[in-house]
């Protein structure tokens, strides 16, 4: 592990660390007072190849990180490095080698599927030919091609996501950043953009993403940061953060009105730990029949009981106390 972690050179010690964030700061100021601090100092590395994921509710700082990784906003304080460059000094020569699907469709809606693309490979300074054969290519990837002569107007959102990802590829970069690419997407829809993402994956394009949807980030992610509130509360891969933070299973159950408290008293002691929310009781326990079991013994009749294994949703819980989605 070199020393400056952040350091910016042209020629990274461990060429597969393609970003490097080290004690990453920004600031937004105020109105009246003191400035708000959107990131308080994180660290990360994403290694090339890999799916790496911002976990985390609305406003813990996950697009105002994106933003500065796409070079769209100056890094605020410590250290950011994309390829070993400098986003505040190379962003020109960082933004070539990025592909940004942003967390709003930024697409000319009045303009044909096709000429999207187009225009946009134009931007990059790309020859004809070569915009002419992707964007073929990239329409057939992200299954649009049939549409390829209509406007992008009455498009449906899953489909214009898939546009905006087929787009963001033009410049063939080697990372695709994504700001929640799936909110507000029908379950459906989502499904075939994690297929794509997926495949890209596979293809070896390393990918960014962020999301606050556990299952999103639970299917597609190698490694990700849980972050809340400007700072990261853990990282790892899926699987080892739910083994670190939670209990094998998770028994939910669910009292009729007014009678959880007690119930939630009576509970105590059954599995590793317990977590009284406005509607349930979670018991966090390795064998979830088994603490039902005991529940029963103890006189409980919970309205419903359901035993699931953990999730990431368990993991933020139990760093932050909170949930992912309110
Ligand atoms: N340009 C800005 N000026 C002032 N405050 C900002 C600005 N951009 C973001 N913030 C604040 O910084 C915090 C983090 O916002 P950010 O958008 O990064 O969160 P997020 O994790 O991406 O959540 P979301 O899912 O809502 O986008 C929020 O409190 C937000 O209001």
């Amino acid at each position: 592990m070199p020393g400056n972690l952040g350091g910016v050179s042209s020629s990274p010690s461990a060429p597969d660390v393609l970003i490097r964030a080290h004690g990453l700061v920004k600031t937004f100021p105020k109105k009246h007072g003191e400035a708000f601090t959107a990131v308080a100092g994180i660290d990360f590395e994403v290694r090339r190849g890999e799916v790496f994921g911002f976990l985390g509710p609305n406003g813990a700082g996950k697009s105002t990180t994106m933003r500065m990784i796409g070079c769209v906003s100056p890094v605020g304080g410590g250290h950011l490095s994309l390829f070993g460059l400098d986003p505040n000094t190379q962003g020109p020569r960082i933004r070539a080698r990025l592909g940004v699907v942003p967390q709003e469709d930024t697409l000319d809606v009045e303009m044909r599927v096709r000429d999207n693309m187009h225009v946009y490979g134009r931007y990059f300074g790309l020859p004809r030919a070569v915009i002419r054969e992707r964007a073929a290519r990239l329409l057939d990837f992200v299954q649009l091609t049939d549409r390829a002569e209509d406007k992008v107007e009455p498009l449906s959102g899953g489909m214009k996501r898939r546009l905006t990802i087929a787009r963001a590829l033009i410049n063939d970069p080697e990372i695709l950043i994504l700001d929640e690419p799936t909110t507000g997407l029908d379950p459906q829809a989502r499904h075939v953009v994690w297929d794509r993402l997926y495949r890209l994956k596979q293809q070896g394009t390393t990918l960014i993403l962020t999301t606050h949807y556990m299952d999103e980030a639970e299917q597609l992610c190698d490694r990700l940061v849980v972050m809340d509130k400007g700072r990261i509360a853990a990282e790892g891969a899926p699987r080892e953060l739910i083994e670190r933070y939670a209990t094998r299973e998770v028994l939910e159950l669910r009292f009729p009105l007014g009678e959880q408290e007690q119930a939630a008293e009576k509970l105590a002691g059954i599995g590793e730990r317990l977590e009284p929310l406005p509607d349930r009781v979670l018991v966090y326990a390795d064998d979830g029949e088994a603490a039902l079991t005991e529940a029963h013994r103890r006189g409980l009749e919970p309205v419903t009981a359901l035993v699931r294994r953990s999730t990431l949703e368990d993991v933020f819980l139990h760093l932050t106390g909170r949930t992912l989605v309110d």
